[in-house]
């Protein structure tokens, strides 16, 4: 069956005319911030197609409140605030965090008064201590490297409403989860949850992550474009390392920089491009939008799920 069946495809400058009011919509402070989350952030992406995205977004969580409104006045329940909850899914290092954060940039600037939180799966992978155990260092990103129990009971507490969810942090550098640190989670009116496996079905339980969404994106590219971004970050990890020994990468700092990169390469050969290739391009077709980016994380083409 044809993927592509059920979206319809836009060209940026389409999708753009759906929303052209960026550059008066921004204000300093947001492009400050904005480029502090990554100076190499294209401002004509930001105005061209994550504006129109988080107006459509808006449209659909403005009839959300409505129907939970009226749900709540059908059943005679008091009005609680239940969380519109948006995955963005995609390979590892195709700019799923960075795009997260834009997200919650944009959708604090035109919902002010709405408090948008943003979380990342990375934090529910077993520590390294436990996949060692099981004897799957080697499978860090694939489906069973998750506590998807955990995670889905983090979800089900968030949307119940509960006043403090704790969720757990993974540290890139450490390239591992951080002992006792958590990043709390209080009553959010949006949560964005990001992650390669957030569109997975699961392996046991019956309930899916994508369950708890109302709205899913999911960002694409080309394998050997992902793979370059995966070494440039790389790079960047290698730099920091430096003058740190507890860094999981300072090891690599002493040899040769070309042996590191070789090392590098392996493991997105061996590891990270097989969970693409096997895990995670096959949920592409389970987003409402899917965002392509070509060279130098233009975006070029957006798909829209027809409903
Ligand atoms: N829009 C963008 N413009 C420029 N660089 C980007 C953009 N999005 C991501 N990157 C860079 O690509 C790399 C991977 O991005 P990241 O957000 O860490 O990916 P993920 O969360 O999918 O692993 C990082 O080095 C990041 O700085
Ligand atoms: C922790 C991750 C699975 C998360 O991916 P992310 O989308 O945050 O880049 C990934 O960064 C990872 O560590 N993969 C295992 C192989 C590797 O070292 O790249």
């Amino acid at each position: 069956m044809d993927e592509w069946l059920n979206y319809d495809r836009f060209d940026r400058e389409t999708w753009h005319s759906f929303f052209p009011y960026g550059k008066t919509f921004l204000t300093q402070e947001n492009l400050e911030d904005i480029k502090s989350l990554n100076d190499q952030i294209s401002l004509a992406d930001v105005r061209e197609v994550y504006l129109p995205l988080i107006k459509l977004i808006q449209l659909q969580y403005q009839n959300y409140l409505q129907m939970q409104l009226q749900k709540m006045t059908f059943l005679r329940k008091p009005m609680r605030r239940i969380p519109y909850i948006i995955g963005i899914a995609g390979s590892v290092a195709v700019g799923k965090s960075t795009s997260a954060r834009l997200l919650q940039i944009l959708l604090k600037r035109l919902m002010p008064d709405k408090q948008v939180e943003l979380i990342t799966t990375d934090g529910f992978i077993y520590p390294n201590r436990e996949l060692e155990k099981r004897g799957i260092m080697a499978r860090k990103g694939f489906p069973e490297s998750y506590d998807m129990e955990k995670l889905l009971t983090f979800l089900n507490d968030v949307n119940a409403g509960k006043d403090y969810v704790q969720a757990p942090i993974y540290s890139h550098s450490v390239y591992d989860i951080v002992p006792d640190e958590y990043q709390v989670i209080e009553k959010p009116d949006v949560l964005i949850v990001e992650g390669i496996n957030v569109l997975q079905l699961p392996t046991t339980q019956r309930i899916y992550v994508s369950d708890f969404f109302d709205f899913a994106v999911y960002i694409d590219a080309e394998p050997e474009l992902i793979e370059q971004w995966y070494l440039e970050r790389f790079g960047m990890l290698l730099d920091t390392a430096f003058q740190d020994p507890s860094n999981y990468y300072y090891p690599y700092t002493k040899g040769s920089r070309q042996q590191a990169f070789a090392m590098a390469r392996k493991v997105w050969d061996m590891v990270d491009l097989p969970n693409l290739r096997d895990y995670i391009l096959p949920t592409r077709n389970r987003a409402d939008v899917i965002l392509h980016k070509a060279e130098n994380h233009h975006i070029d083409r957006i798909y829209l799920r027809e409903d």
